[in-house]
């Protein structure tokens, strides 16, 4: 799903901000669907390590620029640069996709990869880590259809981050949670941009709440960025 291209359908100018450091690039996109448009003339950068929150009301296209750098839209005019393929991005969608009939620890489980772990042991204790952190141990036998939806939103995150990813992009993953659970998201979220580098980019309407987190907010408003900085400033 994610490629490596650095996709061009018009050139708005001539010089380009791209660095070496930014893992996504998107110069002057605009993105319309039909008549309606979803990002307007946007220009954007994420970089290695960083925790980007993308906020805005419903409707003002964070999900449309996380398509477009997920690399399932192509804009209509402007450029994009993303990853090369050696990045692993892992995505939490709004509808989390997990198994009903497996329970929460089978789902976890579809993350483990030899590849990334030196032994099974390791994967084990890392699930347990992640659900002590977030408070579901006692919750991990459950059937995935029998959990409510804060419990699915933690297995949803917790089995992306097991798949270690060096990119995650979520979109709405804490809606059903509570301030104080949300917290517990972003506590593993932290340790994981602290230990491994995640780099984290995050779509939420919910404002107030990430402004609680470290991390830089990108709002928009209507399908344009009118905001990119710290969270005292907005
Ligand atoms: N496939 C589509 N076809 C037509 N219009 C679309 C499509 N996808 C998005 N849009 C429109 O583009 C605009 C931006 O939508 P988008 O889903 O990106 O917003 P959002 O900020 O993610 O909203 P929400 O918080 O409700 O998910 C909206 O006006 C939406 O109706």
């Amino acid at each position: 799903m994610i490629n490596n291209s650095f996709h061009r359908t018009q050139s708005p100018q001539n010089r380009s901000n791209f660095t070496s450091k930014n893992l996504f690039y998107l110069e002057d996109v605009t993105v319309t669907f039909g008549t309606t448009v979803g990002l307007r003339h946007v220009q954007f950068s994420v970089e290695k390590g960083e925790v980007v929150f993308i906020t805005g009301a419903s409707g003002a296209g964070k999900t449309t620029l996380l398509k477009v750098l997920a690399g399932d839209i192509e804009p209509d005019s402007g450029r994009v640069k993303r990853p090369d393929s050696s990045v692993f991005i892992s995505q939490v969608f709004q509808d989390l996709r997990v198994f009903g009939n497996l329970s929460c620890r089978e789902n976890l489980n579809f993350s483990y990869d030899p590849k990334f772990y030196n032994s099974r042991k390791e994967f084990d204790k890392d699930v347990m880590e992640l659900s002590r952190i977030v408070g579901i141990t006692d919750r991990l036998d459950i059937k995935m259809k029998n959990a409510n939806g804060g419990l699915k939103q933690k297995i949803a995150i917790i089995r992306a981050l097991l798949s270690r990813p060096d990119i995650i992009v979520c979109d709405e993953p804490t809606s059903s949670l509570d301030a104080e659970s949300a917290r517990k998201i972003f506590d593993i979220l932290n340790l994981y941009n602290v230990k491994r580098k995640l780099t984290v980019i995050w779509a939420s309407h919910n404002k107030e709440l990430v402004k609680q987190f470290s991390g830089r907010i990108v709002h928009l408003d209507g399908g344009r960025l009118v905001y990119s900085g710290h969270a005292c400033f907005i």
